[in-house]
């Protein structure tokens, strides 16, 4: 690889941060196939924790380390920024998105407050947790029918998942857990193909010409995807606002998000918009973080004795676990941050463009620059975690370091404005599942393969997941 240094970049009159050498046309796109979040890793170990990148006309500034975390938010916290939304993303519902809202709004704001407010406060979060309970009931109850057979661990919490946010928002069970391909509502396919279409390069994001353009089909098929999505609930919504009208007057109570949606005046669209982007966010990315976790127990059997110890210790083993318990659980806590720390679901914080031209560690950054933290890179950074590619929860057991965005060299779930506003519901989620997982059954391998050859490779997407789904046979415990 031909490299342009930063004396390079001097000689051209601009200290840019250090960039690897980039083809005419295509930038650096081409070595991208490796995975972005890899290939910017290898960049930061190779020009430091600030560097650029041109991929196609834009440039993106990746920043991979808690200094320049904290610089880039600083810079965000005094400039002009926004949201850079990929084309796929941009159709007439913009204004109305969370995820997608290129600027801070007064809808965003409305929408991060509804969340807030409605679906993650404390008295939100106890209100669901009889729902989550059940659901983790019924995983339990489904894996015991497994004993001694093959099981998709992805797709069993996937569905979970799925069903659970199902129940808060509309106060339904949306897919089986049998992994069969059977989808009859057509949810399953619809999240799938928006994470996949999510996560495909698209040429319209890398160069201005082919901005009014769709050439690879893309945005078409992501509102596609959108409908279909629709069309599972959009009989529910129906009658519900029946039901709204019926009772008019009569005090009734609000059951669900759905309900909450209505009072506030949601039309039909800003309904379907806002709980697409919820099941987008909250299921794949809760889902693939329990799978990763349960494969790090499976492959290191220390930790599976110390979190099995536990829970035997704390709860016992016929004792049903409730979320109420979980406190009681710290080494549980370690294993879950741990699995954070190496497999965040989102390896690369989504790019905000600073508008005026900027000084971050000694560099200038030009106007409209794409800004990028690689949260996978610092997580695996050998100056701020020792062994940092082995799975050990004891290093969260004596430390107060935590995911809510106050410590820069750990941030699965974000920082600042934009920092996920889901992270405490997707947190007791994934405890009370692994918890139930990892009390009520032992792990094997199909063909008694040795646990420590688990295969453990990542996809190479913009969302970090296994390759290969995890398939293991539980055998019930009791
Ligand atoms: C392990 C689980 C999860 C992880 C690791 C995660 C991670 C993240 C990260 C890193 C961001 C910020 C992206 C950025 O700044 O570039 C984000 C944003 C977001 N997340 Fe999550 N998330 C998880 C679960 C959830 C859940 C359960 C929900 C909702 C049910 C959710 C809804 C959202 C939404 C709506 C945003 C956009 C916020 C905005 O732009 O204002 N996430 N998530």
């Amino acid at each position: 690889v031909r490299t342009r240094t930063k004396a390079a970049a001097s000689r051209r009159g601009q200290n840019l941060p250090p960039s690897p050498y980039s083809w005419p046309i295509i930038g650096n796109l081409p070595y991208m196939l490796k995975g972005p979040h890899i290939y910017f890793t290898e960049l930061s170990r190779f020009y430091g924790p600030l560097c650029s990148v041109k991929l196609g006309t834009h440039l993106f500034v990746i920043g991979s380390s808690p200094l320049a975390a904290t610089e880039i938010m600083r810079a965000y916290d005094r400039l002009p920024t926004y949201r850079w939304v990929p084309k796929a993303g941009q159709d007439g519902l913009q204004d109305y998105s969370l995820i997608w809202a290129s600027e801070c709004t007064h809808h965003w704001k409305l929408l991060r407050s509804l969340c807030r407010t409605e679906l993650f406060s404390v008295k939100g979060l106890d209100s669901q947790s009889v729902l989550r309970e059940k659901n983790a009931d019924k995983m339990v109850g489904f894996l015991k029918t497994k004993h001694g057979k093959v099981v998709n661990v992805r797709e069993l919490m996937f569905a979970t998942t799925v069903n659970i946010l199902g129940n808060i928002c509309f106060s339904n069970d949306f897919v089986g857990l049998e992994d069969d391909g059977k989808d009859s509502r057509g949810l399953k396919r619809a999240l799938y193909n928006l994470m996949k279409l999510g996560t495909t390069p698209n040429i319209a994001d890398f160069y201005p010409r082919f901005e009014g353009l769709d050439p690879q089909g893309l945005k078409k098929k992501t509102s596609e995807a959108m409908s279909e999505a629709f069309s599972v609930w959009e009989h529910i919504i129906k009658e519900r606002r029946g039901t709204w009208e019926s009772q008019k007057g009569s005090g009734y109570d609000e059951h669900d998000f759905l309900d909450t949606m209505i009072r506030c005046g949601f039309s039909d669209l800003q309904i379907n918009q806002l709980t697409v982007e919820l099941f987008s966010g909250g299921t794949h990315s809760t889902a693939s973080t329990i799978e990763w976790a349960l494969a790090e127990l499976i492959k290191n059997k220390e930790s599976m004795f110390a979190i099995q110890n536990e829970l035997a210790k704390q709860i016992g083993s016929t004792t049903c676990i409730k979320e109420s318990h979980v406190s009681r659980l710290p080494y549980l806590h370690a294993c879950v941050k741990e699995t954070l720390r190496l497999h965040p679901p989102a390896p690369l914080l989504h790019p905000q463009a600073i508008l005026e031209g900027c000084e971050i560690m000694n560099y200038t950054v030009p106007k409209n620059s794409q800004m990028i933290l690689n949260v996978w890179a610092m997580g695996r950074d050998p100056s701020l975690w020792e062994d940092p590619l082995s799975f050990k929860p004891e290093r969260f057991c004596d430390s107060n370091v935590d995911f809510k965005g106050q410590d820069f060299k750990f941030l699965p779930f974000g920082v600042g404005r934009r920092m996920c506003p889901g992270y405490p519901y997707a947190i007791k989620q994934i405890h009370l599942m692994l918890a139930s997982l990892v009390q009520n059954f032992d792990w094997f391998l199909p063909d008694n393969i040795d646990l420590s050859k688990l295969d453990m490779t990542e996809n190479f997407g913009i969302i970090s997941q296994r390759k290969k789904p995890l398939m293991v046979i539980p055998k019930c415990k009791c």
